[in-house]
């Protein structure tokens, strides 16, 4: 073992939550280390998660848009097509970002260090590096930000060859004919509905009656009807029994009742865990909870007082997005500056196909909260820019108070959601009431005016 090195922060992992961690303590002049098990940057968002599954995501759209235009191209993917070739973009994607991750890096002066860490106590840490050597490092701080790994269940073995998971299925070779998807979560419903997109037989399978159960059903129910109008399949309220491989050339999934369904591939999509493998954080003092995550108070602090942690290691949201602002805030936290609590006006983007996405309170929460809530719609249909684009099925949804004024929530489904999302969300941070959307002008044609109706829809049902 080598002579040990001294730092102010240690941050363990390079994702969202990592490298926001690691620049905020820089910023500071603090001197950082950041250690990263992977030979590059990023984190799973980079690698296996968020951009490349948002890469396969907009070539399946194009690949969708031709399809959808079959009087002027004649258009079919080969049935051997590789999967290379449908992220084939990836590559630029992820070089451009690493590219930028390894000059901000550079830029705040943080030390990089490639290799695996543990805790040998709650001030040191032993890092195993390629090539077999170990060395010593010490911090007055650390950030745990090592993210998450999927959860596997009992009757379920995967082998990333037919059977994968959300790390390991953009590793398959070719798209297959046929993929079941179990699970009715945000990786299922973007997994499914993208692979439907690219014409693969696809039947997602889950235990509740709809997928993504924590969305309004309005909004389910249109996806679900989109998916299905694909030629996917969802098969609702039932548990899988055992998911095997036959030995040659389908994975049968046996069902609870006797139902058995075939494919050539399987993923299985049961949710993430925290990834502390091999991180011996019980030598720091620490332990996960009953949720199999780090539990942390509102600064990111663990249980531990030196010890902070962030991202998907600390469990929901798990989105890159609140990570980065937890990295942000487990080390101001660690430097003594009170942030205060977190937002919680975060909002959800489901990059299924069509997207999804919600801000604010639900129409059930909405309910509970404020009793007879006006909720008002505007489909895509009947707007001028949904017409233009052909974005068809698409419905923008407003939660207003009994009275028809405050704004409580907003949700989307439909091509652009993800983008939409954040005018509904800059007004209720700014607590703009419902006829700010009517009395303020838009650009014409637009999605956008979708907020102008569903304004004026809730205007029409206010008691005179
Ligand atoms: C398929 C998929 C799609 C997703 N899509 C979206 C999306 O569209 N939008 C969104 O907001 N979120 C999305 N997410 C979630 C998002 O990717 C995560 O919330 C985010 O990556 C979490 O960031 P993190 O920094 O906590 O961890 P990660 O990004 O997982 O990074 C953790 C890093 O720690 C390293 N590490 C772990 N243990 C050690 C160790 N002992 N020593 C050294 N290094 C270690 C790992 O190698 C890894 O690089 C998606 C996730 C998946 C799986
Ligand atoms: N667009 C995005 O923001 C985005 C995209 C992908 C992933 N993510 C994040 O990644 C995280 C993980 O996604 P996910 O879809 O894996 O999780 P999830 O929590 O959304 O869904 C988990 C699914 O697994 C099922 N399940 C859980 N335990 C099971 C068990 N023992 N047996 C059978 N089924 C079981 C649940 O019923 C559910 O359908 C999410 O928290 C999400 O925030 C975000």
């Amino acid at each position: 073992m080598s002579s040990e090195q001294q730092y102010d922060i240690i941050v363990v992992g390079s994702g969202p939550a990592g490298q926001k961690a690691a620049v905020q303590a820089a910023k500071a002049g603090k001197r950082v280390a950041m250690i990263e098990g992977d030979k590059v940057l990023g984190g799973a968002c980079v690698h296996r998660g968020t951009i490349p599954s948002k890469t396969l995501r907009e070539n399946a759209l194009r690949i969708a848009h031709l399809r959808g235009h079959a009087e002027i191209f004649s258009f079919s993917l080969r049935p051997d097509t590789e999967m290379a070739a449908l992220i084939d973009n990836m590559h630029s994607v992820i070089k451009a970002h690493d590219d930028y991750i390894h000059k901000q890096i550079a830029r705040n002066k943080i030390e990089r260090v490639h290799g695996r860490a543990s805790f040998v106590d709650n001030k040191t840490l032993k890092v195993d590096m390629p090539g077999g050597q170990q060395q010593t490092f010490k911090a007055d701080y650390f950030v745990i930000a090592t993210g998450s790994i999927p959860r596997h269940v009992d009757n379920i073995e995967v082998d990333h060859e037919y059977i994968y998971d959300s790390d390991s299925i953009l590793s398959m070779m070719y798209l297959p004919q046929t993929l079941t998807v179990l699970g009715g979560g945000v990786i299922a419903s973007e997994y499914a509905s993208i692979f439907a997109s690219l014409g693969v037989r696809v039947t997602m399978i889950d235990r509740y009656p709809r997928p993504l159960g924590f969305l309004d059903a309005d909004l389910t129910d249109r996806f679900v009807h989109a998916f299905e109008a694909s030629g996917a399949q969802f098969i609702p309220n039932v548990k899988v029994n055992r998911v095997y491989w036959d030995g040659v050339s389908q994975v049968i999934t046996e069902l609870e009742g006797g139902r058995i369904v075939r494919s050539e591939k399987l993923l299985s999509a049961a949710g993430r865990v925290a990834n502390v493998e091999g991180l011996c954080i019980e030598n720091a003092g620490l332990s996960l909870n009953e949720r199999g995550i780090i539990p942390v108070d509102k600064h990111c602090k663990t249980a531990v007082d030196n010890i902070y942690a962030a991202g998907d290691v600390i469990g929901p949201p798990s989105l890159a997005s609140a990570s980065m602002e937890q990295g942000r805030r487990a080390c101001l936290g660690a430097l003594g500056i009170d942030l205060g609590e977190m937002t919680d006006m975060i909002p959800s983007g489901i990059y299924a196909i069509p997207e999804l996405s919600t801000v604010g309170m639900n129409e059930q929460q909405a309910r509970d909260s404020y009793g007879d809530v006006i909720v008002g719609y505007a489909r895509f249909e009947e707007i001028a820019r949904g017409q233009i684009s052909g974005v068809q099925d698409g419905l923008l949804k407003l939660i207003a108070c009994p009275k028809g004024k405050k704004l409580l929530g907003v949700a989307i489904v439909g091509e652009g959601a993800t983008e939409l999302i954040h005018i509904g969300q800059m007004a209720l941070l700014s607590n703009m009431e419902v006829d700010g959307f009517v009395e303020n002008i838009f650009n014409f044609p637009t999605l956008a005016e979708a907020y102008r109706v569903a304004a004026l829809h809730i205007a029409g049902q206010r008691a005179s």
